[in-house]
């Protein structure tokens, strides 16, 4: 805040404190002040006159050096004695009458006379204090305070943390935004704090998650070499968010939205408005050009995921914590495989009959949850792979036929043939297919218990051949259980999403790095973040996608 507008302030603030003496007059000049248009002109005049101040800024100076001068000069004046007085005036008044009389000499006089008096003016009431605005420092202390119970080291020579120290003695680097939201924070700490081990780490995350608020989303990137932690907290991602027809190219599919800073470029997109109720999920082209009442539509950035011919992350791995929105996630995606004419199989062994409006439809091969029939499936798309990579890679990366391709009755469930016979007869021409296998975990218990080998061999062969073969594997299961699946299988499924809190070891195994996420205790759902590839971690936001018939998503 200027000078100019601190004065304002302060005129104001003492003007309702005079007018609110009594408490009639109190209310009158409280709603007189909240008045929208009291409030804007009161906000005009604020700025008017802390532009007046700014230009005036100069002359205030050499109006208060001058008077600061003549204070100091009366002072020595009433101070000296009186011999000591006459003589040091007849010395000054002699060597000024000199410079005087030379050339250039009232000029000289002159420039000393300005720049001895801007001295005396400057303004010395912020002097050795702290730049920044109160408010910020108090932000900024109580968060050095909350971190001092887990960061303070009597061995520390620099005493980083230390009870009643200053935050200056550790934050480096600190960044408000417009709102002014704390959205950056880079400090340094003892070079003993064990920064290596996650329990360590974590006590800091949670206390500053809990100074500065778990609404947020915090990114954490430790430098353990230089001690140093760099915390970025980001705001909320859009909500309201749903299924709708992205005008993308064929080869890309929309995981989410992203932070405008973490992709390439924005897109229209619909959004509910706070409050709208259900999102606009059947909402297609046309209506683009007519916003419905209680949505609106938003430049926002996509997550996309490029499937070439053949790409280089052809797989994705979609974890989650329980009910994060990871089938959600997969009928989004699903969406958009059907309405391009891709087949799909899905494998549910949850039976939560999450995709049971599936079954039947076009280009929908089959949908199983019976284990035993999950796992023949299983043995058909890797023969039909096998299959694939075998024949013209060209046909199959195009999707030659794709919209008018006809399943042969054996691989469909509504056929009566359907139930498992003959899973391995030939397919013709042939679109893309993907392979949805929603609760990873279930398929393998489930073959264990009927004595059959573990699917994850079986889907790791599967994904190797698929980059020839142009065939998709979706594999889905929980945080938890990113650990016990085999890196064969993990290391193939190079697209990674993680939809809420994601604990270090499964985010270092999902994302590799010391990278570590924190954030609201409760994420919405939906939530979460993804990499493509050897892309960077950016956080993303799944569409809403209801368990509707798929023509509609
Ligand atoms: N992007 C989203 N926007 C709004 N609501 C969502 C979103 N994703 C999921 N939900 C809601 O969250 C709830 C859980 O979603 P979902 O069943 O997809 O989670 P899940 O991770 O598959 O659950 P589970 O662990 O039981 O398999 C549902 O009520 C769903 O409607």
């Amino acid at each position: 805040m200027t000078q100019g507008a601190r004065t304002a302030d302060s005129m104001w603030t003492r003007l309702g404190r005079v007018l609110s003496g009594s408490p009639p007059v109190a209310r009158l000049h409280t709603s007189l002040l909240r008045h929208p248009r009291i409030a804007k002109g009161r906000g005009m005049a604020h700025e008017g006159w802390s532009r007046v101040l700014d230009v005036c800024y100069p002359l205030i100076v050499l109006v208060r050096g001058t008077h600061r001068g003549a204070t100091q000069l009366g002072s020595w004046w009433i101070g000296a004695s009186r011999e000591k007085r006459r003589l040091q005036t007849v010395i000054v008044l002699t060597c000024l009458i000199g410079v005087g009389v030379l050339k250039y000499g009232p000029l000289l006089l002159a420039g000393a006379f300005l720049a001895a008096v801007t001295w005396l003016g400057r303004d010395t009431s912020r002097k050795g204090a702290d730049p920044e605005s109160p408010e910020h420092i108090a932000r900024l202390q109580a968060i050095y305070n909350g971190l001092v119970p887990y960061l303070q080291n009597g061995d520390d020579p620099d005493q980083h943390f230390k009870p009643g120290g200053r935050y200056r003695d550790a934050f480096t680097a600190w960044q408000f935004d417009e709102q002014d939201r704390l959205i950056r924070l880079r400090m340094d700490y003892s070079e003993y704090f064990r920064d290596g081990e996650p329990d360590s780490r974590s006590k800091v995350e949670r206390a500053l998650e809990g100074k500065i608020g778990h609404a947020n989303e915090f990114l954490y990137a430790w430098d353990e070499e230089g001690n140093h932690l760099d915390v970025r907290i980001l705001p909320p991602l859009p909500e309201g968010v749903s299924a709708q027809p992205w005008p993308v190219a064929d080869i890309e599919f929309v995981l989410g939205v992203t932070d405008p800073g973490s992709a390439s470029r924005l897109i229209p997109v619909l959004v509910a408005d706070p409050g709208a109720g259900a999102p606009a999920r059947d909402a297609d082209p046309a209506t683009r050009e007519k916003v419905p009442p209680g949505f609106s539509m938003a430049q926002l950035a996509p997550v996309i995921w490029r499937l070439g011919a053949p790409g280089p992350n052809p797989h994705l791995l979609l974890a989650g914590a329980p009910a994060s929105g990871k089938s959600t996630a997969v009928r989004s995606l699903l969406g958009q495989v059907l309405a391009r004419g891709h087949a799909v199989a899905v494998i549910d062994t949850d039976q939560t009959a999450q995709y049971g409006a599936l079954a039947g439809q076009r280009n929908v091969v089959r949908v199983t949850e019976d284990p035993a029939d999950s796992l023949e499936l299983l043995d058909w798309f890797g023969l039909e792979a096998e299959r694939r990579a075998e024949r013209t890679p060209a046909a199959t990366a195009r999707g030659d036929g794709a919209s008018n391709f006809e399943w042969p009755a054996a691989v469909r469930a509504d056929s009566p043939a359907g139930a498992g016979s003959d899973l391995d007869s030939a397919v013709p021409a042939e679109p893309p297919l993907w392979l949805f296998v929603d609760n990873l975990p279930e398929l393998c218990a489930a073959a264990q218990r009927l004595g059959r080998p573990d699917p994850q061999d079986t889907l790791a062969a599967l994904a190797r051949k698929a980059r020839f073969a142009g065939t998709t594997l979706v594999v889905t299961l929980r945080t938890d259980q990113v650990q016990a699946m085999r890196p064969a299988l993990r290391n193939q499924l190079t697209t990674r999403v993680a939809l809420g809190r994601v604990d270090p070891v499964s985010s270092t195994l999902l994302f590799g790095g010391t990278l570590e996420l924190g954030g609201a205790q409760v994420m919405p759902p939906g939530r979460g973040y993804v990499r493509v590839g050897s892309g960077p971690v950016i956080r993303l936001q799944t569409p809403y996608a209801p368990a509707l018939a798929p023509s509609a998503v």
